[in-house]
């Protein structure tokens, strides 16, 4: 009997199952549509999932972001963290941030448990105390990608999470011929990842992929 539907078509289904797996709530479906006013993409509805389900797997407390956006990365990290958790969070734009702390506000998050910091991750990040935090989130489209790795895995305490949201490039990295910059750029961060002895480390299909990776 002939298959009804491409491999490649159930795939897809199963995919976009799964990222509706958790139902997002009125707070991030509003943080989303201020997203669309500014136009900033914020992660998917599986990477939030996952990253809540990542960081209280780990009862995350020290918690870095790079790329703030409107919030809904950072509010998805804090559901999952310890009721004590300190997010860090890094962004150049301030409207960005703004929209953020409506996110965070409307969602009853404490002023104190958010760190807003308006600035480039590159200036930030080395000011941050090394083995001071348990989880990195890094969701910022920059040259310096690979330097923020660095500065995440060094900012880890040893059993502390990096994630790299959109490590697929939106779904090119795995097509050889494209060459662009921004895909080059995670082509070589999946790689010294990988190679990095100091890390045990996967990849995620989820949202347009997601490379986490768990400091020894
Ligand atoms: C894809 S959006 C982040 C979405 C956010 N994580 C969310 O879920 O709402 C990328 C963000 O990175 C910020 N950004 C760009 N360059 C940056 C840099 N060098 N350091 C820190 N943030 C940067 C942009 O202003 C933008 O808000």
């Amino acid at each position: 009997m002939r298959a009804l539907t491409s491999p490649q078509t159930a795939k897809h289904a199963s995919w976009e199952y799964a990222e509706q797996h958790h139902a997002e709530d009125h707070i991030l479906e509003a943080a989303r549509r201020r997203g669309e006013d500014l136009g900033v993409t914020p992660v998917s509805e599986g990477v939030a999932a996952t990253l809540t389900v990542l960081a209280a797997a780990m009862g995350a407390r020290g918690l870095v972001e790079v790329g703030t956006g409107v919030g809904v990365s950072g509010l998805s990290l804090l559901r999952g963290a310890a009721p004590d958790a300190v997010l860090t969070s890094i962004d150049p734009d301030a409207d960005h941030l703004q929209a953020a702390r409506t996110t965070f506000k409307e969602s009853g998050v404490p002023s104190a448990r958010t760190r807003l910091i308006t600035g480039r991750a590159e200036e930030v990040l080395p000011r941050l105390t090394s083995g001071g935090y348990c989880l990195v989130h890094l969701d910022a489209d920059s040259p310096e990608l690979d330097e923020f790795v660095e500065q995440g895995v060094r900012l880890l305490r040893p059993g502390g999470l990096l994630a790299v949201n959109d490590a697929l490039d939106h779904d090119r990295l795995p097509r050889p011929a494209v060459r662009e910059e921004s895909t080059r750029r995670r082509r070589a961060v999946e790689r010294s990842v990988r190679d990095d002895e100091r890390l045990v480390t996967t990849m995620l299909g989820t949202g347009t992929g997601l490379l986490v990776a768990v400091k020894r």
